[in-house]
Parts: structure tokens; sequence; C-alpha cells
């Protein structure tokens, strides 16, 4: 597979609804779209989920747009890629930056399947025919909104309420949700707002069957995570503290998590998040699909990577109308009844709406293969 060109965009799309988190608010998202294109004229899409500011990682739009431009770019330029799975080795003597990795190399994966007429669920090993989701909601201090929030989104169907914890907003809000939805799958995110001196009052949150805590603890962290699962019945699940194969082969051995929740970005893209899965599996770890508020590019890949057997819990991959008043793909992703239907077209599966692309997009660059110098 020869790519003849990267075009990167810069996007900004304003979310539907404000969305928090123990770190703070925003409702506009800036983010950058990788697009590649072989010699047949085949585009292949990536999306980064880094943030505008590094509140949840290290990596930002700008750091990514420095290192997908003078790093990454020129690694597919040069290289002719027989399998998508080669670039996570073409990239590995650069450090980290796996937000930024995960955008080139999950363009190359979407051309790959383009170019062998497949979906990218198939080209992953995926069977299934539709996948369960779970919905992601932000804090909302004013229980009654809340609670009318969870309300709509149980009567849409969806398969499990995520919920945001933080001091101050975990133990009493989560006993009145349960009281008012006592048989919903339900789990809290706490973004690592916890210290282990907290134990006590994370342990009386295994009142309420949550079906894990996700991250409680800090972004960097798999020792006290290991103390803390020791003194709890609910289940942890790491987010934040999993990079890599690497990382999750030490925090299941010393017992940090019970629970995986996998997002491409965070762990440097398709290839290694297969690898996670396969992991997991072999150890009977159960993962799901984190979300990052990602457009309809990003949300493909998230559907079909969820195709995979061990993906067993319901993930964060809500409809697009959730978060866009309009996505930059055709058709939007839909849930129906907490189900997304898995597209079966090539690649993606979502044509992406040019135009839609257009409107969003606030800068581009253009790479292209230097042309041999004609001898
Ligand atoms: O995409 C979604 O709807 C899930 C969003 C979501 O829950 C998160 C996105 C980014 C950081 C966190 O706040 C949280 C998460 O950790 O999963
Ligand atoms: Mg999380």
């Amino acid at each position: 597979m020869k790519i003849m060109e990267v075009n990167v965009r810069k996007l900004k799309m304003v979310l539907k609804h404000p969305f928090t988190t123990s770190f703070g608010t925003f409702q506009e998202k800036e983010f950058l779209v990788v697009e590649v294109k072989d010699e047949k004229g085949n585009s292949g899409w990536g999306e980064s989920v880094a943030f505008h500011s590094p509140w949840y990682s290290e990596e930002t739009v700008e750091t990514n747009l420095h290192i997908i431009r003078d790093f990454l770019v020129p690694i597919v330029l040069e290289n002719d890629i027989i399998h998508p799975e080669e670039v996570n080795g073409l990239f590995a003597h650069l450090r980290k930056n796996n937000m930024a990795k995960s955008a080139v190399e999950g363009a190359v994966w979407d051309l790959y399947a383009k170019r062998e007429q497949i979906p990218l669920a198939q080209a992953l090993g995926g069977q299934l025919e539709k996948i369960e989701v779970g919905i992601s909601i932000g804090i909302n201090e004013n229980m009654q909104e809340l609670i009318e929030t969870v309300r709509g989104f149980v009567e849409e169907g969806y398969k499990r309420i995520k919920v945001k914890i933080k001091p101050g907003f975990d133990v009493g809000v989560m006993r009145e949700l349960r009281k008012q939805f006592p048989d919903v799958p339900m789990m809290a995110d706490a973004n690592s707002a916890y210290r282990l001196e907290d134990t006590e009052l994370l342990k009386e949150l295994d009142e309420f069957g949550l079906t894990m805590i996700e991250q409680p603890l800090a972004s960097d962290d798999i020792i006290d995570h290991a103390k803390l699962q020791s003194q709890l019945k609910t289940p942890i699940c790491l987010d934040e503290s999993i990079h890599s194969l690497e990382d999750t082969r030490k925090a299941i051995e010393l017992g940090s998590t019970k629970i995986i929740n996998i997002k491409i970005g965070r762990v440097g893209g398709l290839t290694e998040a297969k690898k996670i899965h396969d992991y997991c599996l072999e150890k009977n770890v159960p993962v799901w699909c984190g979300g990052m508020l990602e457009s309809g590019i990003g949300r493909a890949h998230n559907v079909a990577l969820t195709t995979l057997p061990n993906f067993v819990l319901p993930g964060d991959t809500a409809g697009s109308s959730r978060y866009w008043e309009q996505d930059i793909i055709l058709p939007e992703v839909t849930v129906e009844d907490g189900y997304i239907t898995v597209p079966k077209g090539n690649g993606i599966g979502y044509e992406v709406d040019r135009q839609a692309l257009e409107r969003y997009t606030v800068d581009k660059w253009h790479f292209s293969k230097q042309e041999e110098p004609v001898q």
C-alpha cells in the first residue's frame, strides 16, 4: 500500500451539551482528523482524541500536530505498508504520543480495509453484527436534572449508565440514583479524583452494586489501585493508567484492576487495542470500549473494535445525536434500543460528509510523497 498523500485537518465542533468531569467543563471540541490517500485515490480516515488542553493526558491538539507533521507523516509516506499492523512497529522508536500515532494508524487501517473491500470490523477479526452500548453522563450537581437525564437514556434503551463522581459528589448521588433505578446496570467514573486515603469512603459505594468504579486513583498508578481493589467488592476498571499491552499485563498481575476500558487513542491505535483485547480474553478480564466525545470518524473506529469477542460490557459509544447537531459522517451513528448495527460497508463503513467536514475545518495541512526526481 503506497500512501501518496496525507491531509490533516483541525476541526472545531460544539457539543450539544456541556461536558463536566472532575477536571472541569467544556462544550467546544477542537480535534484533528487525518486522511491518508493511496495511488488509486482511496481515502482512509482517522481521528485524534487529544483535547485542546492536557487535562486528560499530556497530549493536546498542538502536540499532535507537531508529532504527526514532523515524525509520523514522513514515515507513512516513505514506507510501503503491506498491512496496517506494521504501522505500530514503524512508530515504535517514537516515545508515547499515542493519540497522534492512533489517528494516523487508524487512517491506515481504514485505507487497508477499503482496498481489501471489507469492513474494518472484519479486518480486525470482529464478527458481531450489532453491539450493545451504554452512555456516559457528565457531572450534574442538580440531582433532579441528573435523574431525569438518566431516566431519558434508560427509556432509550442504553444498556449501561456511567456517571461521573468526585469528592462530595459520590455516595449520596449513587444512593439516590440506585433508589430511582434499582435494576439498571450502573458504573461510576472518578477520573482520578480520589486518593488511597479515601478507601473507607469508596468502600461505601460497594452497597450500590455498581458494575465497576473507573479510575478512582491517580492516572499513572497501578500500585495503589491494587491496594484499593483488595479492599473493595466493586471491580475497579482502569482507563487513564493503561497505555499499552505492557501496562495491562502489569496491572492484571498486580490485581490493580478487574476490567479494562480500552480507548483506541489512549493505547496508540487499533493494533495495540487488539493486543490488549486478546490478552484480556486470555486472562478472563472483560473489556469495553471507552469514548472520548469523538466525531463520527472516531466513533466508527470504536464500533468496529467493539465487534471483537471480549468486548462483553457495554461501552461509551453512544449515537452521534447525543453529541452533535450535525456529525461529519453519513449516515450518522444511531442507537436503537441500546444497540448499534455494525455497518457492512468497506472500511469504517460510513461516508465522510465532506461538506460538514469543511464546515467544521478551521485549519488544514497537505503532505504528499515527494515525486522521485526524474533521472
Ligand atoms: O465519549 C463519551 O461519551 C465518553 C466520554 C467520557 O466519559 C470521558 C471522556 C474523556 C475523559 C473522561 O471524562 C471520560 C472517561 O474517562 O471515560
Ligand atoms: Mg474514564
